[in-house]
Parts: structure tokens; C-alpha cells; sequence
């Protein structure tokens, strides 16, 4: 959307310490390369999955990973509940995309280790996220969120508790917001989808959300910084602590 229609331009905001709202990060083309990589992402195997809770319930966005599979709540080599696939590997440009996102939004003085996982949700008109701390990471390195398609209302609290004080920013297609800090463990989530927002031109109905995360999680031996995780998928479990 051309900020030029605008009755007061978006500009970058601080919304809280450390976490910062970035508009239109992402232009057209790079909007476009990026859903490109989400849809083939999105296939399986490893693929887009409905994420059920322990409680009973199932998320309302689906989800894929890539570089380690996340699930309520910790994180593992392979999609253990789904068709148990290895996770896809994360890819070496999303890191430099990382990274550049965060000394964009923070500062050059915020440079981070490598980034090693995705989340990609997919909202359509009907789904949200609750209120949650991305916590299940071995790092206090920043978070990453990439928005394409449908605007959406993002809730972005506190530490301390899901309810108030909170602040509501309108994310749109292109927009980054980061993280990291003080705010690295606030509690966030998406409680609305404005259905028929995306830009035209995009192709896309619904919202996709890409999250980037450091694990902080040893590699398996062999491993380089670069690429994929190498060696024989296993089911092991990092990260395993309750959110
Ligand atoms: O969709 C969003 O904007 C937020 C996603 C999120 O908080 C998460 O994946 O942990
Ligand atoms: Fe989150």
C-alpha cells in the first residue's frame, strides 16, 4: 500500500523498549520473493500443519518451520506431530534477512548471532493468535517479524502479564517489527485479520506472518553456521520448557 495515500505517514515507532515497528520494510518485489518462498515452504513433506495445544485445541493459523520444528512448546529436529518429515532447512539469505532487519530496527550495536529458525503462519480471515511469549529459545537474540498479505492487529504487551498495559500497532504486507532486549520475552499476539486488505498486486488472500528466532541450540557434530542441519535426523528435544 503506498504510504503516499496516507493522511499521516507511517514512520518507524518504538513501541516499547527494544521493540520496534518498522513500515513497509519489505518493498513489492521482496514482498513477492518472500510469499514465493512460503508457498514452496508451505508444501510437503514437513509442510503447512494445524498446531494442537496439549490442552485439547488447535491453533487457529497453520504453521510450517524450518530449521528446527517447533510445537507446543519446545522444538525438535523433525515435525514429531505431524508426518514426522525432518524439518526443511533454514535457509542462509533469511539470516542475512535477519539480521539486516534487526540492525535496521535497533542499531548496528544490536548484531546478533546466526539466525537458525522460521516460523511462517498463515492466518486466513477467521484466525488470530493468542497472547504468548516466544520463549522455548536458548537466546535473548532479537525477534524477527516479517508480515505479508492482510493487515492485522498486533498486540504487543508487557513481561509480566498477558493483559494490560499493552500497545496495538497495525502491521500491513512489507512491515518488520523486531524484538528484542527488555522486550525480548513480552508477551504478543494477534487477536484480528482485516479480510481483504492484502495489496492487489501480492496475490495473496490471508495474512502470512514470517517469525525469525536464534535458538541458541548446539548444532549436531559436522555442522556449519551456512546451511541446513546435516547428519541423520533425530527426535530430540531442545528447548523443552512450558511457555
Ligand atoms: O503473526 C504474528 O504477527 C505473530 C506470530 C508470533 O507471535 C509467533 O509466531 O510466535
Ligand atoms: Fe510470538
Amino acid at each position: 500500500m503506498s504510504t503516499d495515500a496516507e493522511l499521516f505517514p507511517r514512520s518507524r515507532t518504538e513501541i516499547a523498549p527494544d521493540a520496534v515497528h518498522v513500515p513497509d520494510w519489505l518493498d513489492a518485489d521482496r514482498q513477492r520473493e518472500l510469499l514465493e518462498a512460503c508457498r514452496v515452504w508451505a508444501r510437503p513433506p514437513a509442510g503447512l500443519r494445524t498446531v494442537r495445544t496439549p490442552g485439547g485445541g488447535t491453533m487457529t493459523s497453520r504453521q510450517v518451520c524450518l530449521g528446527w520444528h517447533w510445537y507446543p512448546y519446545r522444538y525438535a529436529r523433525t515435525v514429531a506431530d505431524g508426518d514426522g518429515a525432518p524439518v526443511k532447512p533454514f535457509p542462509r539469505w533469511l539470516d542475512d534477512l535477519g539480521r539486516r532487519a534487526v540492525t535496521d530496527a535497533l542499531g548496528a550495536r544490536a548484531a546478533t548471532a546466526a539466525y537458525d529458525i522460521a516460523l511462517i503462519n498463515f492466518y486466513d480471515a477467521d484466525a488470530r493468535m493468542g497472547m504468548h511469549r516466544d520463549s522455548d529459545e536458548k537466546s535473548d537474540a532479537p525477534v524477527v517479524s516479517l508480515s505479508l498479505g492482510d493487515s492485522c492487529l498486533f498486540r504487543f504487551g508487557n513481561t509480566q502479564t498477558r493483559a494490560r498495559p499493552y500497545t496495538d500497532v497495525e502491521l500491513r504486507s512489507g512491515d518488520l517489527f523486531v524484538f528484542g532486549g527488555a522486550s525480548r520475552l513480552a508477551y504478543h499476539g494477534v487477536p484480528r485479520v482485516y479480510a481483504g486488505t492484502a495489496p492487489p498486486e501480492l496475490g495473496l488472500t490471508g495474512r502470512l506472518n514470517v517469525t525469525l528466532r536464534v535458538s541458541g541450540f548446539q548444532r549436531p557434530c559436522g555442522a556449519s553456521g551456512a546451511g541446513p542441519p546435516h547428519g541423520p535426523p533425530d527426535e530430540r528435544i531442545m528447548g523443552d520448557s512450558p511457555s
